[in-house]
């Protein structure tokens, strides 16, 4: 995968995605990351990328000019853009299934804003809008590493063979069960015995039955977009009773 990133502050991704699983995706080759710091691209003799709004206002707006400028030299780079995601507060919802969709792309290009806002002529040269929640980020740089992160991880060959994306909370649709590791007994908490068993069958029965129950105890919201097996609805039914619903 290719990742072009148009930001002011390029040395705000030299740490997140040169450490951990994004650094060895990049070791492996199996991802490519080139930032665009759009300001060596105005037209403006200060340097500005930015300026006030028509028709008042507070704040100022990112500017057009830069942003295509970049743009095109990425399209001159890369002989494409691939997906242009431009970090917004008013962007569809960043998700596991945005996630699951973006590692599927060979290419994404991510602008990342500043200031108040941006020109609305921005938009035109996106594919995708999004938001990493209902809250202001002083700019989209964090949002573009987050997406970053989630994305890249679940590409072919990045977590190798000892993890797997596929039992990660939402990609079952479900939270993830609960997980366990070495010692059996810790301060008096123990590990639940079926964990310890040996018996695959009635481990995996367990984290089935442990994940529905943990999503509809902290996210019922969940469950509302699944279609469950019989053997789910039962469970469920089981839950239910046992929270005294
Ligand atoms: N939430 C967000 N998801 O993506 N971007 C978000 C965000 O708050 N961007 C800021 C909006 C105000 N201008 C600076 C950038």
């Amino acid at each position: 995968m290719k990742i072009d990133i148009l930001s002011l502050f390029p040395e705000m991704f030299a740490g997140p995605l040169h450490q951990s699983i994004v650094g060895k995706a990049l070791e492996k080759e199996l991802l490519q990351v080139d930032i665009t710091n759009y300001r060596d691209f105005t037209e403006s003799r200060q340097h500005h990328v930015d300026d006030y709004p028509y028709g008042g206002g507070a704040g100022m707006l990112l500017q057009a000019q830069p942003i295509f400028a970049a743009l095109d030299q990425v399209q001159q780079n890369s002989g494409d853009l691939g997906r242009v995601i431009l970090l917004d507060p008013a962007g569809r919802q960043f998700n596991q299934a945005v996630a699951t969709e973006l590692a599927k792309e060979q290419h994404l290009t991510f602008i990342c804003g500043h200031y108040e806002g941006y020109d609305e002529r921005i938009r035109t040269q996106v594919t995708d809008e999004i938001s990493l929640g209902d809250y202001v980020l002083t700019g989209g740089e964090l949002g573009a590493m987050v997406i970053i992160d989630a994305t890249v991880r679940l590409l072919p060959g990045v977590l190798g063979n000892t993890a797997s994306a596929g039992d990660d909370s939402f990609s079952t649709g479900l939270l993830e069960y609960p997980q366990y590791t070495r010692p059996a007994v810790y301060r008096g908490l123990k590990v639940p015995d079926v964990l310890l068993s040996g018996n695959h069958q009635k481990i995996a029965q367990w984290r089935a039955y442990e994940s529905l129950k943990r999503t509809y105890q902290r996210r019922p919201d969940l469950l509302a977009g699944l279609k469950l097996t019989a053997q789910q609805q039962a469970w469920l039914r089981i839950i239910k009773q046992q929270s005294g619903i």
